[in-house]
């Protein structure tokens, strides 16, 4: 087993990667995905943010109320510090859990979008870094998602910067230019994890 972390800012195109990752084998754990888990409806993830930041938090139906959640946390350092406090742990346990899993020669990708913040890189057999400048970041989050100029300000303001994720890679993905260009790099990349598997 090769064990790689993979990590971009926000909008970089992580989940582009993963896919195509999964695509050619690889085992991907999505921190992302988890993270919406460990927090759904019933859960003691969710009992324990509404214990934090009480009930105006959740929907009429009783789920997380995301917008809401996002708008809070990313305009307020300590909420959003609060928040990582309860829900990273939980991430954790499911993750090593789901690698735990997987084939003794899989390449297991873990999709981590605060891994430079976080300080685990160095945990890692790789760390494969989605790169693209701040600006395309904006454009795709403003253009794709539909998200405000404010929201996705204040998303890459609460990110590691630029520099701070590509001083952790042991390979970087330029995702400036077209999709297959990207997949082209990709397969290079995946090619030589597995080698090493
Ligand atoms: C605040 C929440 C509810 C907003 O949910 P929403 O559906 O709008 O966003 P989603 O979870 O899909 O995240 C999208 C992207 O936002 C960025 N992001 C999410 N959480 C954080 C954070 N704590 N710090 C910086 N960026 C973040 C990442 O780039 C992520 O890929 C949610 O992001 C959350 O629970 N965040 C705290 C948990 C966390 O740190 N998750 C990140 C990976 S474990
Ligand atoms: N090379 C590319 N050219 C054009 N659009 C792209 C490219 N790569 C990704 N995108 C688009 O940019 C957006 C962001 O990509 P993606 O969702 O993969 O990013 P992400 O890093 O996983 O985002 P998040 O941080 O929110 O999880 C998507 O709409 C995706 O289709």
């Amino acid at each position: 087993m090769i064990r790689v972390g993979l990590t971009g800012g926000v909008a970089s195109g992580k989940s582009t990667v993963s896919a195509m990752l999964a695509e050619l084998g690889a085992v991907v754990v999505d921190a992302d995905l988890i993270a919406r888990e460990v927090v759904a409806r019933g859960t003691s993830g969710l009992a324990a943010v509404v214990e934090e930041f009480g009930a105006g938090l959740l929907t009429p139906e009783g789920d997380l109320d995301r917008p809401a959640m996002g708008r809070l946390v990313f305009g307020d350092a300590g909420a959003r510090k609060r928040l990582e406090a309860i829900i990273h742990p939980l991430v954790h346990q499911r993750s090593a859990r789901l690698e735990a899993e997987a084939p003794a020669d899989a390449v297991v990708v873990h999709d981590i979008p605060l891994l430079a913040e976080g300080g685990r890189a160095g945990g890692f057999d790789a760390v494969v870094v989605v790169d693209v400048p701040p600006d395309v970041q904006l454009a795709r989050m403003l253009g794709d998602r539909g998200w405000t100029r404010e929201d996705a300000v204040s998303r890459i303001a609460a990110q590691a910067t630029r520099e701070q994720r590509l001083a952790i890679a042991t390979h970087v993905v330029d995702n400036t230019g077209t999709l297959d260009q990207l997949r082209a790099r990709v397969a290079e990349i995946h090619a030589e994890l597995a080698a090493r598997a």
